[in-house]
């Protein structure tokens, strides 16, 4: 690995064993064995925010889980940059905060662990980090009950900025709030983005979200990675049908309607996926060859498209 990249997955893949459903567990059948991975390369270099979109089911945590280096892949290899120091925030607020901790300890702990300041100066650290993410050094003293969820979001930041991170990793940071919160906590995590360089690895499912924060956006369906390309490049032309019906189902951020319009058609059992490409069963341009060949990633313009056919998909609307 050269010195700009911090993590690097290199065709990696998860399977899970399968969960049994009651009626296999009743007749004690195997359950069904799940590739919710398949084959996913990218590389994050220093200072960039890197984003994954797809719809829920596709494999975004799961991909979160292994490159956080919580989940071990079934396949492939995960280069990381040497002591690189990594945070993570998750989607849910309420769980992920210790309800018997003051926050002042929650925020204190990884500076601690990691023995980031002098023993006398943590609190001041911690008063510091909390005013960063718009609390108060007095907020410290109360439990995470006190706070409402975009409140616990930020304790949940100002959390990870205590690590000092090398890397973060955002599960769906601003899934659980309202609307209006989310936009705050955007705009926080846009501001500490710009001002401490961070370099990150963003996940949601909301395509908007995904534009305003990420530098390059990966977009993946039932495991796998269809497209990736700056994020410029993946609006001004999409290379890859889905990636045009998300960009075709998703408001702009500030529409006062800001639900995201469904997408044509289902999911595939992702237990039973199609054969070839797997998107085939929903794309309005899928021809035979889609059927019979898994096309391969890529390089197309700017990104990469895992597409048998070069698409002029500009100002397209598929959805229709
Ligand atoms: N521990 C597990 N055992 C078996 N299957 C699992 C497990 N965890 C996830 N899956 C399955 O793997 C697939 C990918 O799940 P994953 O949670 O990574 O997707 P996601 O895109 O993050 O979805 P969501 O946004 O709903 O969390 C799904 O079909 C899911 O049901």
């Amino acid at each position: 690995m050269s010195g700009h990249e911090v993590l690097t997955l290199s065709s990696v893949s998860k399977a899970y064993g399968g969960r049994a459903s009651l009626i296999e567990k009743l007749f004690g059948r195997q359950p069904k064995s799940l590739q919710a991975v398949r084959e996913v390369s990218f590389t994050i270099r220093k200072g960039e925010v890197m984003g994954l979109v797809g719809e829920s089911g596709c494999g975004k945590s799961t991909i979160a889980r292994i490159a956080a280096g919580l989940m071990a892949p079934t396949g492939g290899e995960i280069g990381r940059a040497e002591k690189t120091r990594q945070q993570m925030i998750f989607q849910d607020p309420f769980s992920s905060l210790n309800p018997r901790w003051r926050v002042h300890d929650i925020v204190a702990e990884p500076i601690r662990t990691h023995r980031l300041r002098p023993k006398n100066a943590v609190s001041a650290r911690v008063g510091e980090l909390l005013t960063q993410v718009g609390l108060s050094e007095a907020d410290g003293a109360k439990f995470p009950q006190a706070f409402s969820g975009g409140q616990r979001q930020r304790i949940s930041i100002a959390r990870a900025l205590a690590g000092e991170p090398d890397f973060l990793i955002l599960d769906e940071p601003t899934s659980a709030l309202d609307v209006s919160v989310q936009a705050q906590i955007l705009d926080l995590l846009r501001d500490l983005q710009a001002r401490l360089h961070l370099t990150s690895l963003f996940i949601t499912h909301n395509l908007p979200v995904v534009r305003l924060m990420a530098d390059r956006i990966g977009v993946v369906y039932l495991g796998e990675l269809v497209e990736l390309a700056p994020t410029d490049a993946i609006f001004r032309r999409p290379r890859h049908p889905y990636t045009r019906l998300l960009i075709d189902a998703a408001p702009d951020l500030d529409a006062k309607d800001r639900s995201l319009h469904p997408i044509p058609g289902e999911l595939p059992d992702p237990s039973d996926p199609p054969s070839g490409c797997v998107f085939r069963t929903r794309c309005p341009f899928a021809t035979e060859k889609c059927a019979a060949e898994r096309p391969l990633l890529r390089q197309i313009g700017a990104g990469e498209v895992r597409c048998h056919y070069d698409l002029d998909l500009t100002g397209r609307e598929l959805a229709a």
